[in-house]
């Protein structure tokens, strides 16, 4: 079993325009609502790859009770822990015309001491059958900037394989905690690391701590930083689309490969087919089948020197 986290769950709206204008009013051409926040995607994308998966984090009030109701029309088994405080809702804005993507993220409720202690709990009992584990997603507020360190220092107590997904001071704390993976984008390493040439930022953020660093380049690709070997994947050509939870199924393939004992170039190869078929899906934790075989096929994985 794969179990993801998503402390910051959401319920994710997806709202078409045909052309984004600020200061304007807009008519919304369709609504599309999905159980969202990082982990949840990740979670739906492994379903549909026929992994048995299993959800946990915060939910809570009437959108908890919409997400959860949602995610029971997916694979993925629900061991959300309730809030009191209502689950957050994100917007993402998609721009017809243009093709680009607004995002626009609530911070999410105020989770109490007590709600962590039981989720804490939770997650101790759940990572007993756990082969890898996945943290993905801002913090809402109330819950400490070392909580993924601590996380990740509970998963390895328990010999489980831990990827973070996630920014600023919690993905500083959580490298220092020594994951198994981290996923930053480029900024997102640019700004831990200072460095802003790719492959000196991923070897940085290597030295902190993290066994491998797989950073995401948008539409170059990934940049892996492995105890293996350095290696670049990138899609065929640019594909155009919706990116949001692109680098959600980024981490879907990672995590996919890991469990599969692939090597690092197949885990990669799955990273950049997946996380191009969401862009060519209309929302994040959903992707394009036909184009995910076909993508298989066609990335490009090279070796890089140090
Ligand atoms: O606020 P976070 O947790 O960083 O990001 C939340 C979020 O924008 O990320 C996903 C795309 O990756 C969306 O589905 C989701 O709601």
């Amino acid at each position: 079993m794969i179990l993801t986290v998503t402390l910051n769950t959401a319920l994710d709206l997806t709202y078409r325009v045909p052309a984004l204008t600020p200061h304007a009013s807009h008519r919304v051409t369709q609504v599309i609502e999905r159980p969202g926040g990082k982990g949840l995607n990740v979670a739906r994308v492994l379903g549909a790859l026929g992994y048995e998966t299993v959800a946990t984090g915060f939910a809570g009030g009437a959108t908890g009770a919409t997400l959860r109701d949602l995610l029971t029309t997916t694979p993925v088994r629900d061991e959300l822990v309730e809030t009191a405080g209502p689950t957050r809702r994100t917007v993402a804005v998609v721009d017809t015309a243009s093709g680009d993507t607004t995002q626009l993220n609530e911070p999410g409720p105020n989770v109490t001491a007590a709600e962590w202690n039981a989720f804490r709990t939770r997650f101790t009992e759940l990572l007993d059958g756990t082969r890898a584990v996945a943290l993905c997603g801002s913090l809402p507020p109330g819950i400490h900037v070392g909580a993924y360190a601590e996380l990740i220092r509970l998963a390895r107590t328990a010999g489980v394989p831990v990827l973070l997904d996630t920014s600023g001071e919690p993905l500083r704390r959580g490298i220092a905690a020594r994951p198994d993976l981290v996923k930053p984008n480029a900024e997102e390493l640019a700004q831990l690391t200072g460095a802003r040439e790719p492959h000196r930022a991923t070897r940085d953020a290597r030295r902190r701590g993290a066994h491998a660093v797989i950073s995401s380049l948008g539409p170059e690709g990934l940049l892996a930083a492995t105890p293996e070997g350095l290696w670049r994947a990138a899609p065929p050509a640019a594909v155009k689309g919706n990116p949001t939870g692109a680098g959600d199924s980024a981490v879907a393939g990672l995590l996919s490969g890991l469990v599969d004992g692939a090597p690092w170039p197949d885990r990669l190869i799955r990273a950049v087919a997946l996380s191009a078929a969401t862009v060519l899906s209309p929302v994040a934790g959903e992707f394009d089948a036909t184009a995910y075989e076909e993508l298989l096929t066609r990335v490009k994985v090279s070796e890089e020197t140090p």
